[in-house]
């Protein structure tokens, strides 16, 4: 197990600065994710930190041990790291059956054969294949060989696993077990992990914090609730759950808000133009007169709720609300709207 130490480290490919002066610190068996949309240099931090790729500039620490530093002119190549690795694709060996992918690491290692046995079978039976241990990757589904690579991963017992979209390639309901299934993992082994994903309800399933990063940079790291209650921008609100943005200026005794009719107290530091943010679960509906008048637009049935959209103060909102309520509401009925907490950011 070990602590990570990254110190402002940036990696930079001519001049697309894919990473710029990253820093944090990812506790010994704790379990981060590295949140972001596409291209926002995740990847490229986890790749750093893996050792396939140098830093441009900065200091990467697993455990005790700097391994890398351009400045100091260290680089500990990724096969002496103790990683466990697993990457969107399965990365399985088609030709090798389950137990000969699993133990292979062990293997390459030069361990005597008893040992690659018995550790290839506790790394298989606890990602539940032990039954499978003879088929070859082409005879397991998805979500199989996805376990063969995680046990793979795990056999060697890494200090650190690094999950890079391990799950994307998964349906959506296999998704969520496999989430489950490796959060209970890490929390049997107390392994660190670093969880690179897109998707956010993932990162909030599984990781004690978040490092939300946009454009290269890190734009908020804290645990799943903060993250999503407090974020720390509008690129984060937005990013991060559902969001309403609603025109917002600055008045007397804070921040008017005119399609709610509210005046928020303003931010700390905030000065120039302002939005405001409402989460859909944040609003209530009401009946027509009561709180905010509204009508409404547009309502789809979703089985659980209902996802609606209703005009105020000649903006339009999204309200996701419990399906039973305001049954027989179609769209241009009027209706009312309680809103509860709201946030305010720079515009
Ligand atoms: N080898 C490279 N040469 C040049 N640019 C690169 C290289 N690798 C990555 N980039 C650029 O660096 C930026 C960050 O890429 P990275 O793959 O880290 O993003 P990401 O957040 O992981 O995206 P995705 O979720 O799509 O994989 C992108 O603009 C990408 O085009």
């Amino acid at each position: 197990m070990a602590e990570i130490k990254i110190q402002a480290v940036s990696k930079h490919f001519g001049e697309v600065k894919a990473v710029d002066n990253f820093v944090a610190t990812v506790g010994d068996g704790e379990f981060v994710s590295i949140l972001g949309p596409s291209g926002c240099g995740k990847t490229t931090m986890l790749r750093m930190i893996a050792g396939f790729e140098k830093p441009t500039a900065g200091e990467i620490y697993i455990g005790d041990r700097l391994v890398s530093s351009p400045a100091k002119g260290i680089f500990v190549p990724p096969e002496k790291r103790s990683i466990g690795m697993v990457f969107q694709s399965y990365a399985v060996l088609p030709h090798m059956s389950v137990f000969d992918n699993v133990g292979y690491p062990l293997k390459i290692k030069g361990l005597p054969k008893t040992e690659i046995a018995e550790r290839t079978n506790n790394a298989l039976e606890l990602v539940h294949l032990a039954g499978l241990a003879q088929r070859l990757p082409s005879q397991l589904s998805g979500g199989q060989q996805q376990r063969v690579a995680l046990a793979r991963a795990l056999v060697a017992e890494p200090d650190l696993l690094l999950l890079d979209e391990p799950l994307s390639n998964l349906d959506a309901k296999l998704r969520e077990s496999m989430r489950f299934e490796i959060k209970e993992l890490q929390k049997k082994l107390g392994v660190t992990v670093i969880y690179v994903t897109h998707d956010q309800a993932e990162a909030m399933a599984m990781s004690d914090r978040i490092v939300v990063m946009s454009a290269g940079v890190i734009q908020q790291i804290g645990n799943p609730a903060d993250v999503y209650e407090t974020p720390a921008n509008k690129i984060i609100a937005d990013f991060i759950g559902l969001v309403n943005f609603l025109a917002a200026e600055a008045g007397e005794g804070g921040i008017v808000v005119p399609a709610l009719g509210r005046t928020v107290p303003a931010p700390a530091g905030l000065s120039g133009q302002a939005v405001a943010a409402v989460r859909p679960e944040q609003i209530a509906l009401a009946a027509p007169g009561e709180g905010i008048a509204g009508t409404v637009v547009h309502k789809s049935y979703l089985g659980d709720a209902v996802d609606w959209r209703i005009e105020i103060g000649g903006e339009t909102v999204r309200v996701i609300a419990p399906a039973a309520a305001f049954r027989e509401h179609k769209a241009g009925d009027k209706i009312g709207l309680k809103v509860d907490k709201v946030m305010i950011f720079p515009a």
